[in-house]
């Protein structure tokens, strides 16, 4: 796709999609619990649709009407052993989180992803899983995918996280609802918190004191009406544009201010963007507000420690970010990115580099110098969705334009991303 330069400024209010993360849990909670689950705002995105696909393989009933999505479950003790394989695609969050309750289930399955998921570390999920009983089989000793589960009675476990990750702490918590005992998890960093908010909305008993989550086994879910916010990852591209685009202002409707998340909103403020931020009223136990930015100088920064998982996958669009901020800024901590769609280290560097953008890697992170006028080019996605808009809010700025060499992966999880393109840079 050829991104032609552009040449006015951004504005207009935008809705952004629903939240991915929130809406893969509405359906692999609702296709656990007994009864009818509605949902509200629900993402299209491919990644979802890979939750939806797997929990219909099993015997679950979804219905989708637009954004608004039905789940009708007998319960998980009521799967079907599939007969097919369960494909998960490009989606992390379905395969981890799919694997805690597969295990935890009666069923014997199969999962695989595509190419880029074939390389995602899974052991950081089937190790403890083990350690609660479960039985899984998976290339190089459960190190990938595929995997092959035999579901069966597991025991809680009380478990220290080794990384900060939201898809590891739910596989263990989903795989700890249906165990023996109580299941612990302690976290180092605090995660996303979206399974512990919507297991609550759904009637399960858990508790979180100081990064320490507790649950007892034996809990079954009651279906639940969910209204899903608007994903603050996708409306991160447009925070960033309207901060780097001279004379823009945006307003950004209902999007989820969950605080696992909002860190892109702490590093615009402390860069020195024009922020107005309206905090509306909680739905289904999350956060929502509206977010109004406007163009304005920025500073560079250091991005570190607990700050990193509350803007994991905002990053490429920082690194972006800062490219136009006065100074240095320093993002440590951040090694996770390695095991992302790609390693978004080493593509981040290496595309914004084609543009002229003075930026090095790091061990764990990278460090970027502006402010830096960026040239046009040919930007290589690596099939990764955030790596593609990275691209695309690129050539907002840039003197040239911008070729995208895969403009399909950017549906991963936000299909209608060049609709809302068109809409603040036309103003319709
Ligand atoms: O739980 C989730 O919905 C997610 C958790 C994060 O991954 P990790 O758990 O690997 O940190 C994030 O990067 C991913 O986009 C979605
Ligand atoms: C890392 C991501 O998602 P997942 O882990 O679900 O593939 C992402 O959306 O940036």
């Amino acid at each position: 796709m050829n991104l032609p330069p552009f040449q006015g400024f951004i504005r207009g209010t935008v809705q952004v999609p629903g939240d991915k993360s929130i809406s893969h849990r509405s359906i692999l909670f609702g296709a656990m619990a007994k009864g009818k689950t509605t949902v509200e705002g629900f993402l299209l995105s491919e990644d979802c649709h890979r939750s939806i696909e797997c929990v219909r393989k099993v015997g679950v009933q979804v219905d989708v009407d637009q954004t608004n999505v039905t789940i009708q479950s007998d319960g998980i003790e009521s799967w079907q052993e599939p007969t097919e394989i369960l494909y998960t695609g490009n989606s992390g969050t379905t395969t981890r989180l799919l694997a805690g309750i597969l295990a935890s289930s009666r069923i014997a399955s199969v999962m695989i992803g595509d190419e880029s998921i074939q390389k995602r570390p899974m052991k950081r999920v089937t190790d403890p899983l083990k350690q609660m009983g479960a039985e899984i089989i998976g290339r190089e000793n459960s190190k990938f995918t595929p995997l092959a589960i035999q579901g069966k009675e597991l025991s809680g476990i009380d478990y220290t996280m080794p990384v900060a990750s939201a898809q590891v702490k739910s596989a263990i918590l989903l795989a700890g609802l249906r165990a023996k005992g109580t299941t612990v998890v302690r976290e180092q960093e605090t995660s996303r918190d979206h399974t512990e908010r919507m297991l609550t909305h759904f009637g399960v008993k858990i508790e979180e004191q100081d990064r320490v989550i507790t649950l007892e086994g034996g809990q079954t879910l009651h279906p639940a009406h969910i209204v899903i916010p608007g994903d603050i990852s996708s409306a991160a591209f447009w925070l960033v544009a309207a901060a780097i685009v001279p004379n823009s202002s945006l307003t950004l409707e209902n999007v989820g201010l969950n605080s696992t998340r909002d860190g892109i909103i702490e590093v615009l403020t402390d860069m020195g963007a024009t922020l107005d931020i309206s905090k509306g009223q909680s739905a289904s136990h999350e956060e929502i507000g509206t977010v109004t930015i406007q163009s304005s100088q920025l500073t560079g920064l250091e991005i570190s420690g607990s700050l990193i998982p509350r803007l994991i996958d905002e990053i490429p669009i920082i690194a972006l970010l800062a490219t136009q901020a006065q100074g240095k800024t320093v993002i440590r901590d951040a090694e996770e990115l390695k095991v992302k769609e790609t390693n978004r280290i080493d593509a981040v560097v290496t595309e914004l580099k084609k543009l002229g953008a003075k930026i090095e890697s790091t061990k764990d992170g990278m460090i970027i110098e502006g402010p830096t006028p960026l040239t046009g080019g040919k930007i290589t996605t690596y099939g990764d969705h955030r790596i593609g808009m990275m691209g695309a809010i690129a050539s907002l700025i840039s003197t040239d334009a911008i070729l995208l060499d895969d403009a399909d992966c950017i549906a991963v999880s936000y299909p209608t991303f060049f609709e809302d393109y068109k809409l603040v840079t036309t103003g319709s």
